[in-house]
Protein backbone atom coordinates (compact mmCIF):
# COMPACT_ATOMS: atom_id res chain seq x y z
CA UNK A 1 0.00 0.00 0.00
CA UNK A 2 1.89 3.28 -1.29
CA UNK A 3 1.59 6.86 1.17
CA UNK A 4 0.04 9.09 -1.04
CA UNK A 5 -3.25 11.16 0.43
CA UNK A 6 -5.94 9.15 -0.17
CA UNK A 7 -8.79 11.77 -2.06
CA UNK A 8 -12.48 10.62 -0.58
CA UNK A 9 -14.47 10.52 -4.32
CA UNK A 10 -17.61 11.74 -2.49
CA UNK A 11 -19.54 11.95 -5.79
CA UNK A 12 -23.07 11.05 -6.59
CA UNK A 13 -22.40 9.26 -9.85
CA UNK A 14 -19.27 7.32 -12.19
CA UNK A 15 -20.05 10.58 -14.12
CA UNK A 16 -18.29 13.24 -11.66
CA UNK A 17 -15.83 10.51 -10.76
CA UNK A 18 -14.23 10.05 -14.44
CA UNK A 19 -14.64 14.21 -14.93
CA UNK A 20 -13.08 14.75 -11.76
CA UNK A 21 -9.93 12.02 -12.40
CA UNK A 22 -9.30 13.11 -15.90
CA UNK A 23 -7.69 15.93 -14.45
CA UNK A 24 -4.85 13.84 -12.79
CA UNK A 25 -2.38 12.14 -15.11
CA UNK A 26 -0.81 10.43 -12.03
CA UNK A 27 -2.07 7.14 -10.37
CA UNK A 28 -3.86 7.93 -7.30
CA UNK A 29 -5.22 6.52 -3.91
CA UNK A 30 -8.53 7.12 -3.53
CA UNK A 31 -11.65 6.67 -1.56
CA UNK A 32 -15.19 4.92 -2.71
CA UNK A 33 -17.53 5.80 0.34
CA UNK A 34 -21.25 4.82 0.59
CA UNK A 35 -22.73 7.75 -1.27
CA UNK A 36 -20.83 6.78 -4.71
CA UNK A 37 -21.27 2.81 -3.84
CA UNK A 38 -24.64 3.05 -3.11
CA UNK A 39 -26.02 4.36 -6.32
CA UNK A 40 -23.49 2.47 -8.77
CA UNK A 41 -22.56 -0.83 -6.80
CA UNK A 42 -19.02 -2.81 -7.25
CA UNK A 43 -18.87 -1.91 -11.25
CA UNK A 44 -17.20 1.66 -9.45
CA UNK A 45 -14.83 0.16 -8.38
CA UNK A 46 -13.56 -2.08 -11.26
CA UNK A 47 -13.80 1.30 -13.35
CA UNK A 48 -11.97 3.24 -10.79
CA UNK A 49 -9.04 0.49 -10.23
CA UNK A 50 -8.93 -0.30 -14.22
CA UNK A 51 -7.98 3.43 -14.51
CA UNK A 52 -4.55 2.59 -12.38
CA UNK A 53 -5.95 3.73 -9.54
CA UNK A 54 -5.50 2.30 -5.48
CA UNK A 55 -8.61 2.21 -4.10
CA UNK A 56 -9.98 2.29 0.19
CA UNK A 57 -13.19 0.95 -0.22
CA UNK A 58 -15.27 2.58 2.83
CA UNK A 59 -18.37 1.13 3.46
CA UNK A 60 -18.05 1.13 7.38
CA UNK A 61 -19.75 -2.16 7.95
CA UNK A 62 -21.43 -2.60 11.59
CA UNK A 63 -23.77 -5.25 11.93
CA UNK A 64 -24.02 -8.88 13.63
CA UNK A 65 -20.85 -10.93 12.68
CA UNK A 66 -22.23 -13.03 10.36
CA UNK A 67 -23.71 -11.07 8.09
CA UNK A 68 -20.71 -8.55 8.36
CA UNK A 69 -18.43 -12.42 7.46
CA UNK A 70 -20.49 -13.06 4.42
CA UNK A 71 -20.33 -9.33 3.35
CA UNK A 72 -17.03 -9.06 3.78
CA UNK A 73 -16.15 -12.50 1.98
CA UNK A 74 -17.94 -10.95 -1.35
CA UNK A 75 -16.07 -7.50 -0.95
CA UNK A 76 -12.60 -9.67 -1.05
CA UNK A 77 -13.72 -10.58 -4.87
CA UNK A 78 -13.90 -6.85 -5.66
CA UNK A 79 -9.45 -6.37 -5.24
CA UNK A 80 -10.23 -3.74 -3.30
CA UNK A 81 -6.26 -2.16 -1.38
CA UNK A 82 -8.22 -0.97 1.83
CA UNK A 83 -11.43 -1.58 3.56
CA UNK A 84 -13.29 -1.05 7.07
CA UNK A 85 -15.85 -1.47 9.79
CA UNK A 86 -16.69 -0.16 12.79
CA UNK A 87 -15.21 -1.08 15.62
CA UNK A 88 -18.34 -0.46 18.11
CA UNK A 89 -19.92 -3.46 16.37
CA UNK A 90 -17.37 -5.16 18.82
CA UNK A 91 -14.85 -7.86 18.83
CA UNK A 92 -16.77 -11.22 17.09
CA UNK A 93 -17.45 -8.84 14.26
CA UNK A 94 -14.24 -7.40 13.55
CA UNK A 95 -12.82 -11.33 13.56
CA UNK A 96 -15.86 -12.02 11.61
CA UNK A 97 -14.47 -9.70 8.76
CA UNK A 98 -11.10 -10.24 8.78
CA UNK A 99 -12.42 -14.17 8.51
CA UNK A 100 -14.45 -13.40 5.45
CA UNK A 101 -12.21 -10.91 3.95
CA UNK A 102 -9.13 -13.74 4.16
CA UNK A 103 -11.81 -16.41 3.06
CA UNK A 104 -12.92 -14.27 -0.31
CA UNK A 105 -9.59 -13.21 -1.52
CA UNK A 106 -8.62 -15.13 -4.61
CA UNK A 107 -5.51 -16.82 -3.64
CA UNK A 108 -3.57 -15.04 -6.61
CA UNK A 109 -4.14 -11.59 -4.63
CA UNK A 110 -3.38 -10.46 -1.70
CA UNK A 111 -5.60 -9.69 1.07
CA UNK A 112 -6.98 -6.22 1.50
CA UNK A 113 -5.71 -3.79 4.44
CA UNK A 114 -9.03 -3.90 6.84
CA UNK A 115 -9.44 -1.35 9.68
CA UNK A 116 -12.17 0.05 12.34
CA UNK A 117 -13.61 3.81 12.59
CA UNK A 118 -13.11 4.59 16.43
CA UNK A 119 -14.87 7.57 17.09
CA UNK A 120 -15.90 9.44 13.62
CA UNK A 121 -13.85 13.04 13.09
CA UNK A 122 -17.65 14.78 12.96
CA UNK A 123 -18.06 13.73 16.80
CA UNK A 124 -17.19 15.91 19.79
CA UNK A 125 -15.82 14.99 23.18
CA UNK A 126 -19.59 16.37 24.14
CA UNK A 127 -21.23 14.92 22.19
CA UNK A 128 -19.92 11.29 22.78
CA UNK A 129 -20.92 12.27 26.28
CA UNK A 130 -23.73 13.17 26.22
CA UNK A 131 -25.70 10.88 23.16
CA UNK A 132 -23.18 7.68 23.01
CA UNK A 133 -23.48 7.80 27.21
CA UNK A 134 -19.38 7.07 27.39
CA UNK A 135 -18.50 8.98 30.13
CA UNK A 136 -14.75 9.07 29.52
CA UNK A 137 -12.76 11.55 27.61
CA UNK A 138 -13.09 10.90 24.05
CA UNK A 139 -9.06 9.95 23.63
CA UNK A 140 -9.94 7.13 25.99
CA UNK A 141 -12.83 5.74 23.88
CA UNK A 142 -10.58 5.97 20.84
CA UNK A 143 -7.80 3.99 22.66
CA UNK A 144 -10.05 1.37 23.61
CA UNK A 145 -11.55 0.97 20.23
CA UNK A 146 -7.98 0.97 18.93
CA UNK A 147 -7.36 -1.84 21.34
CA UNK A 148 -10.25 -4.12 20.62
CA UNK A 149 -9.61 -4.06 16.63
CA UNK A 150 -6.06 -4.75 17.36
CA UNK A 151 -6.99 -7.67 19.65
CA UNK A 152 -9.37 -8.77 16.99
CA UNK A 153 -6.12 -9.02 14.60
CA UNK A 154 -7.00 -6.01 11.87
CA UNK A 155 -5.01 -3.67 10.28
CA UNK A 156 -5.41 -0.64 12.14
CA UNK A 157 -7.87 2.35 13.01
CA UNK A 158 -9.62 5.34 11.35
CA UNK A 159 -9.35 7.92 13.73
CA UNK A 160 -8.56 11.94 13.95
CA UNK A 161 -4.86 12.95 13.63
CA UNK A 162 -5.07 14.47 17.25
CA UNK A 163 -5.04 10.50 18.86
CA UNK A 164 -2.92 8.87 16.24
CA UNK A 165 0.11 9.18 18.48
CA UNK A 166 -1.09 8.10 21.52
CA UNK A 167 -2.76 4.91 18.74
CA UNK A 168 0.97 4.79 17.86
CA UNK A 169 3.00 4.51 21.31
CA UNK A 170 0.05 1.97 22.65
CA UNK A 171 -0.54 -0.15 19.68
CA UNK A 172 2.85 0.13 17.66
CA UNK A 173 3.87 1.41 14.61
CA UNK A 174 2.81 -0.49 12.35
CA UNK A 175 -0.48 -0.36 13.51
CA UNK A 176 -1.93 1.77 10.78
CA UNK A 177 -4.02 5.14 11.82
CA UNK A 178 -5.83 6.66 9.04
CA UNK A 179 -6.79 10.20 9.36
CA UNK A 180 -9.90 11.72 7.80
CA UNK A 181 -10.78 15.64 8.85
CA UNK A 182 -7.81 17.06 6.69
CA UNK A 183 -7.85 20.84 5.79
CA UNK A 184 -5.69 23.42 4.83
CA UNK A 185 -4.48 26.11 6.94
CA UNK A 186 -7.99 27.86 7.04
CA UNK A 187 -10.06 25.91 4.70
CA UNK A 188 -13.62 25.51 6.51
CA UNK A 189 -14.33 22.77 8.42
CA UNK A 190 -17.67 21.64 7.33
CA UNK A 191 -19.14 19.05 9.65
CA UNK A 192 -15.57 17.73 10.60
CA UNK A 193 -14.97 18.26 14.17
CA UNK A 194 -11.79 16.85 14.85
CA UNK A 195 -10.09 18.30 12.10
CA UNK A 196 -5.85 19.01 11.14
CA UNK A 197 -3.62 20.14 7.97
CA UNK A 198 -1.60 17.39 6.11
CA UNK A 199 1.69 18.57 8.32
CA UNK A 200 0.11 18.49 11.56
CA UNK A 201 -0.75 15.04 10.41
CA UNK A 202 2.55 14.15 9.04
CA UNK A 203 4.35 15.35 12.17
CA UNK A 204 1.70 13.62 14.93
CA UNK A 205 1.56 10.01 13.46
CA UNK A 206 -0.65 9.52 10.71
CA UNK A 207 -0.14 6.93 8.70
CA UNK A 208 -2.32 7.66 5.84
CA UNK A 209 -4.55 11.01 5.25
CA UNK A 210 -8.36 11.15 3.43
CA UNK A 211 -8.74 14.71 1.88
CA UNK A 212 -12.19 14.70 0.31
CA UNK A 213 -13.68 18.42 0.02
CA UNK A 214 -10.70 20.51 0.49
CA UNK A 215 -9.76 19.05 -2.93
CA UNK A 216 -12.19 17.91 -4.69
CA UNK A 217 -14.40 21.23 -4.25
CA UNK A 218 -11.36 23.33 -4.91
CA UNK A 219 -11.60 24.99 -8.48
CA UNK A 220 -8.33 23.70 -9.10
CA UNK A 221 -8.25 20.26 -7.93
CA UNK A 222 -4.81 18.93 -9.42
CA UNK A 223 -3.51 22.26 -7.53
CA UNK A 224 -5.10 21.71 -3.97
CA UNK A 225 -4.35 17.90 -4.22
CA UNK A 226 -0.77 18.59 -4.78
CA UNK A 227 -0.42 21.42 -2.40
CA UNK A 228 -1.81 18.52 0.03
CA UNK A 229 1.25 16.21 -1.23
CA UNK A 230 3.59 18.22 -1.01
CA UNK A 231 2.45 18.73 3.17
CA UNK A 232 2.70 15.44 3.30
CA UNK A 233 5.06 14.21 1.32
CA UNK A 234 8.25 15.16 3.89
CA UNK A 235 7.00 11.78 5.79
O1 LIG B 1 -13.94 6.10 7.38
C1 LIG B 1 -13.78 7.23 6.89
O2 LIG B 1 -13.22 7.37 5.81
C2 LIG B 1 -14.17 8.40 7.68
C3 LIG B 1 -14.18 8.23 9.05
C4 LIG B 1 -14.31 9.35 9.89
O3 LIG B 1 -14.24 9.24 11.12
N1 LIG B 1 -14.49 10.57 9.31
C5 LIG B 1 -14.52 10.75 7.97
O4 LIG B 1 -14.66 11.91 7.54
N2 LIG B 1 -14.44 9.66 7.13
C6 LIG B 1 -14.58 9.86 5.66
O5 LIG B 1 -13.54 10.71 5.19
C7 LIG B 1 -14.01 11.64 4.21
C8 LIG B 1 -13.71 13.04 4.67
O6 LIG B 1 -14.15 13.95 3.70
P1 LIG B 1 -13.87 15.52 3.83
O7 LIG B 1 -14.40 15.99 5.15
O8 LIG B 1 -14.61 16.09 2.66
O9 LIG B 1 -12.38 15.69 3.71
C9 LIG B 1 -15.50 11.33 4.00
O10 LIG B 1 -15.61 10.54 2.83
C10 LIG B 1 -15.90 10.54 5.23
O11 LIG B 1 -16.86 9.56 4.91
Amino acid sequence: MNNKPIIALDFPSEKEVVEFLGHFDESLFVKIGMELYLQEGPNIVEKVKGLGHDVFLDLKLHDIPNTVKSAMKGLARLGVDLVNVHAAGGINMMEGALEGLEAGTPSDQSRAGLIAVTQLTSTTEQQMQEQQKIKLPLIESVLNYAQITKQAGLDGVVCSVHEAATISEVCGEDFLRVTPGIRLAGGESHDQKRVATPNFARNHGSSLIVVGRAITNSADPVNAYNTVVKLWEAK
